[in-house]
């Protein structure tokens, strides 16, 4: 579930007279996602996502979060805008919470991505890095090398409860990264999040990708490896797919292209990208009430294709 703060009719309704979408006919909580309240809202000029901000994205962050969804949309790319109200303004404030009414794109999320779908999703990426390329702001990746070694901590000797030894394999992990990091590639503005759930799929095309609320600077490449560690293993992690590893990359080289540097540095960029979903799964599945509402998502589906990366043949990875 994901309505954590209750809207009612009347305020529904007065929010949408700050602008000039209609009035209201129904508004449904969306039950997908687990950070924010989002609402599917029509109205008499069509269909519209109000989404109220809760407590793990920072206010504070959301210009820069509207202004890449600007520039993309601007570009000609399927990313949805917050509207504008009568006065210009996207940024909202609805019960208490930080709030934006946003364009409704069609498509579904796929939970068994298929070759075709894969390479879809890879060039979308590529599409997005090159409309990227002259986006001038920038925001600190908080969940890179640092901010694992921060969750490591945090999570302390609580990991060995998830699994015997899990806090050994995640100690040894940080020692490899921070001796193999590879500081020199380029770093752009990137989605760092680009998991099946966030991409609306129409049939083979991408209709649409949503949610950019970790979009940070980061190394570029680094989000080729989390696109890959989310859309090419079996949901649990126990099985690569190689075909659509090839497919997704082979998208993302059509429209953007990873460089000989970037290729070389794919497998520690990959074991980067399982360790920080390891570490926040982790983290919210220590954290969070087994009875609570939201569903944990498995920390070890991601332990499993980090051990998988660590043993590859670089060759069957891209
Ligand atoms: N612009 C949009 N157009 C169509 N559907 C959308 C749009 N934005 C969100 N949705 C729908 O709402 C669901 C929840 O949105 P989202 O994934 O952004 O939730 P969240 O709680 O903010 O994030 P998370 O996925 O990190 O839990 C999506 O799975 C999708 O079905
Ligand atoms: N996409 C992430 C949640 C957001 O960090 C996961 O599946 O763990």
């Amino acid at each position: 579930m994901a309505v954590y703060t209750q809207v009612s009719t009347e305020e529904m309704a007065a929010f949408l007279n700050r602008y000039d979408c209609g009035t209201l006919l129904s508004a449904k909580g969306i039950a997908e996602g687990v950070e924010n309240s989002n609402f599917l809202v029509d109205t008499t000029k069509g269909r519209f996502i109000l989404t109220l901000y809760e407590k793990r994205v920072d206010a504070g962050d959301l210009p820069f979060f509207l202004a890449l969804t600007d520039h993309l949309a601007a570009k000609g790319l399927n990313i949805p805008r917050a509207l504008r109200d009568r006065r210009g303004e996207q940024l909202q404030e609805l019960c208490g919470r930080p709030a934006c009414l946003i364009e409704f794109l069609q498509g579904v999320s796929v939970s068994h991505p298929t070759p075709a779908q894969a390479k879809a999703a890879g060039g979308a990426l590529g599409d997005m890095h090159k409309a990227l390329g002259d986006f001038r702001l920038s925001r600190p990746n908080t969940l890179g090398l640092d901010g694992w070694h921060a969750l490591a901590d945090r999570c302390g000797n609580q990991l060995d409860q998830i699994e015997a030894g899990l806090g050994d394999r995640v100690a040894r992990e940080l020692a490899f990264l921070d001796a193999e990091w590879p500081r020199h590639l380029p770093t752009s503005v990137v989605h760092a999040d680009m998991f099946p759930d966030n991409v609306l799929m129409l049939g083979d095309t991408v209709g649409g990708v949503i949610d950019f609320y970790f979009a940070c600077t980061e190394i570029r490449a680094w989000d080729v490896a989390v696109t890959h560690s989310a859309w090419c293993f079996s949901s649990d992690g126990r099985t690569y797919r190689p075909e659509l590893g090839r497919a997704l990359i082979a998208g993302y080289d059509q429209q953007f292209g990873l460089s000989d540097l970037e290729r070389a540095a794919f497998p520690v960029l990959a074991r980067g990208s399982a360790l920080r979903f390891l570490l926040t799964r982790a983290w919210d599945w220590l954290n969070t009430p087994a009875d609570a509402l939201v569903t944990r998502k498995d920390p070890l589906a991601f332990k499993r294709r980090l051990d998988f990366y660590a043993e590859a043949d670089p060759a069957t990875l891209i």
